[in-house]
């Protein structure tokens, strides 16, 4: 989104092979929903290669970082964190104050995969809970950020896309950037299932 101060998300911990497709979305969920920038664990290689490689189909801006010192990025944080758990507080009854702190300053969410230290819910500025029922780092961030955003992220325009998708009722289409909506030809402009690859 392009609030004054930045949105960035991290991934806590990664389990190579077992959370490569977890991690991955986490990444293109923070893209799409308006986050700035994700950071990995610098184990998660491949889930970076394949947000950076969206990023450049359909748009930014949006930046990855892999970082093997993620505990000192987090302590070291100037500005408010998020530590998304469904052992906090309601996000209904926080997002106000979470938004406010955000105007004044840069917002740092943390999503886990494995264990989350006990520090980290210490360190937290806000402990947010997307209901107190367990789920998925994926299912907390998308709600997360679309009651910080209150909407808005979903009519983020993108920059340096090299195609894009037209919404339709039925049907696949995406044009390369530049051409008009009902032209054909193009990155799967023939309603086909080609191009995309998301
Ligand atoms: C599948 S859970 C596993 C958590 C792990 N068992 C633990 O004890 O930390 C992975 C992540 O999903 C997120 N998550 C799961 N349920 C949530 C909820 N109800 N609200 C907010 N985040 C949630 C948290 O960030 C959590 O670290």
């Amino acid at each position: 989104m392009q609030e004054s101060h930045g949105t960035v998300v991290l991934r806590y911990g990664h389990r190579p092979g077992r959370d490569d497709r977890m991690t991955t979305h986490v990444g293109l969920t923070a893209r799409a929903l308006g986050a700035d920038r994700v950071v990995l664990p610098d184990n998660a290689g491949q889930s970076a290669e394949t947000i950076r490689d969206i990023t450049d189909r359909f748009g930014g801006p949006f930046a990855v970082e892999l970082r093997d010192d993620q505990r000192a990025f987090t302590g070291g944080w100037d500005g408010t964190v998020v530590h998304l758990t469904m052992y906090g507080e309601p996000v209904q009854d926080v997002e106000g104050e979470v938004r406010a702190a955000h105007a004044d300053g840069p917002l740092l969410v943390v999503v886990g995969g494995e264990k989350v230290p006990f520090d980290f819910y210490e360190e937290a500025d806000f402990n947010v809970a997307v209901t107190n029922q367990p789920h998925s780092e994926v299912a907390g961030l998308a709600v997360f950020l679309d009651r910080l955003f209150e909407g808005r992220e979903l009519e983020r325009e993108w920059a340096d896309a090299d195609r894009r998708v037209v919404p339709m009722e039925t049907g696949k289409r995406v044009v390369e950037t530049g051409e008009a909506d009902g032209s054909d030809g193009g990155a799967g402009g023939d309603g086909s299932d080609r191009g995309g690859g998301a």
